[in-house]
């Protein structure tokens, strides 16, 4: 049975921003505007939406750091708001890039301070820390200072910290920022074994196959309001386009292009100029037809042509926009 560990009800959160020197003015800015779902145990949930959509405020309302304007949000039946207490020591979070780290200390020095903050005792953080710095692979640098540490290295040092106090939910935002693709698909990894192990996880990321790829459910968001909430493979559908043909064309600039293609009302749903042509892809019901006019009409030089199925990221277009 579902049980909802994290339930947000028209949750809302204004920042006043003051502005002037002379003549003093303050604008409201509606960073979330009445946003409502629920997180079951055990799920690996995600966040997704351009800049400025309202995810990092909404992830700083669920882990206590920001108080929201109206609305309920409930963890574990808690209020984050009134029960932090009770609550900070069963949730954890680890925000993207390199904050929240003291880069004058070395990683060991680094979890054992924050470990202390956590009340965990000295006798069990002599295991612990070893454990957290072996499973994100930094053993041996545990006792070099973060300054001289990579960004990869900071990120993953950022993660044993957000594993201190064994979090049952685990908060990430943009956590494989800046990682090279070797370090992200690891900590991809390790994501997937946390939750196996109960863990319950929300994410947000700007990468589109990282969230298809973790997330049971995902939360498009966009302006400070959730425009939908399903499975990676239901949200795939709301494109109302079973196939996508993606291919090279070349010899023509883009804009003539373009109105050749709305000339045989082909519906363009993205195009990238490369150095040889323009990259192509169409959102279509009947992808053999549009293989056919392109490859009949002298005007099209089409080379690599593929029919593949909509991505997470042609369903984000498709209901975001950005196209
Ligand atoms: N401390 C703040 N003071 C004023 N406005 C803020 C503050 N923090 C965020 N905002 C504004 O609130 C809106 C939502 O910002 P937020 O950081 O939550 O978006 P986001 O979806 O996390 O974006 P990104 O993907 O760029 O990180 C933006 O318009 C932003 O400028």
């Amino acid at each position: 049975m579902k049980s909802a560990v994290i339930e947000v009800e028209n949750v809302q959160r204004t920042y006043q921003i003051k502005s002037g020197f002379w003549k003093k003015s303050t604008n409201q800015v509606e960073a979330v505007k009445g946003i409502s779902f629920e997180v079951n145990k055990g799920e690996i949930f995600g966040l997704l939406g351009p800049n400025g959509a309202g995810k990092t405020t909404t992830i700083k309302m669920l882990t206590t750091m920001l108080i929201p304007s109206a609305g309920t949000i409930k963890i574990f039946g808690l209020d984050p708001v009134s029960e932090y207490k009770a609550l900070r020591p069963r949730i954890n979070f680890i925000l993207g890039g390199e904050r929240n780290l003291y880069w004058r200390l070395s990683a060991y020095d680094n979890l054992a301070y924050f470990a202390d903050l956590y009340k965990i005792p000295r006798a069990v953080q002599q295991n612990k820390i070893p454990e957290l710095l072996r499973l994100v692979e930094l053993e041996e640098a545990a006792h070099r200072k973060v300054e001289t540490f990579s960004k990869g290295m900071k990120q993953r040092l950022q993660i044993a910290r957000g594993l201190l106090n064994n979090p049952e939910i685990l908060f990430l935002d943009e956590p494989s920022i800046g990682l090279d693709p070797i370090s992200a698909r690891k900590l991809r990894d390790l994501i997937k074994n946390l939750n196996a192990q109960g863990t319950t996880i929300v994410l947000t990321t700007h990468y589109m196959f990282e969230a298809d790829e973790l997330c049971d459910r995902i939360a498009f968001i966009n302006n400070g309001e959730i425009i939908a909430i399903d499975t990676p493979k239901n949200l795939k559908q709301h494109t109302n386009q079973q196939s996508i043909v993606e291919c090279t064309i070349v010899g023509s600039p883009e804009q003539e292009l373009r109105d050749s293609l709305a000339e045989k009302q082909i519906n363009v749903m993205e195009m990238q100029p490369l150095q040889n042509g323009v990259k192509v892809r169409i959102a279509t019901e009947q992808p053999q037809q549009i293989v056919m006019v392109l490859y009949s009409s002298a005007q099209f030089h089409v080379v690599d042509l593929a029919i593949t199925k909509p991505t997470l990221e042609d369903a984000y277009i498709a209901m975001i926009g950005g196209n």
